[in-house]
């Protein structure tokens, strides 16, 4: 069964939304350029009704250690959603925080899966997610999709999440297509860069569990 992460939440009602829905993940993000952008305060309030079973994920770009420490604490986080991070730097964040580490790989082509490999030994899963524009301000979170059969016959090297221009229309043959154990969503679910919008977080997520 695929399940779900509603990530880039902002406010308790996206929460809420995304908890009544059945995500098994929820993402809080920690890089000021980002209109999804929280602070600590808000993180801690969001973190607050969010059940044991359900991952916290706190999404950042080469984060430091303080940026690291103050969310983490914040936001009580499960997992550390890595983007633009060096493997060296992703080994010492793991070996220093002991929380799951997700490799978030920008995909346009197939020799960029061959990144994925050289996380075997220092992550926890693959995030595969869609390459954004030379020069764009985020690595992700811009609805860009990649082209799915890359995937088809690749041996992943970790458990896996998908991510990259999903939304409630295209969630079913992204599944079908990719068997991605676990889908990821921020753009897809808003009605406007950053602003989360409840009825296509239920759609998302009613979309996931038909697929
Ligand atoms: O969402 C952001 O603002 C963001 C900022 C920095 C790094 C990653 C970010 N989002 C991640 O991008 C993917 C895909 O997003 P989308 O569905 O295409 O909009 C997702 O994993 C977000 O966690």
């Amino acid at each position: 069964m695929t399940t779900a992460k509603i990530c880039g939440l902002s406010t308790p009602e996206t929460v809420a939304a995304a908890l009544t829905g059945g995500a098994s993940h929820v993402g809080f993000v920690f890089f000021p350029p980002s209109p999804r952008h929280l602070s600590f305060d808000r993180a801690r309030t969001l973190a607050e009704p969010v059940p044991e079973h359900v991952g916290k994920v706190g999404v950042f770009v080469d984060p430091d250690d303080s940026l690291l420490a103050e969310a983490i604490g914040a936001g009580r986080l499960d997992v550390l959603q890595l983007h633009k991070t060096p493997p060296e730097r992703i080994a010492a964040i793991r070996a220093r925080h002991g929380l799951d580490i997700w490799a978030a790989i920008a995909v346009r082509t197939r020799a960029d899966l061959d990144v994925a490999a050289r996380h075997r030994e220092l992550a926890d899963r693959i995030l595969y997610d869609a390459k954004t524009p030379e020069g764009a301000t985020l690595p992700g979170g811009m609805g860009v999709r990649f082209d799915w059969t890359l995937l088809d016959g690749y041996r992943h090297p970790l458990p896996w999440a998908l991510s990259g221009g999903l939304d409630a229309g295209n969630v079913h043959d992204a599944i079908r297509q990719t068997r991605a154990p676990i889908v990821d969503v921020s753009s897809g679910v808003e009605s406007a860069p950053g602003v989360k919008d409840v009825s296509r977080i239920a759609a998302f997520l009613a979309a996931v569990a038909k697929a």
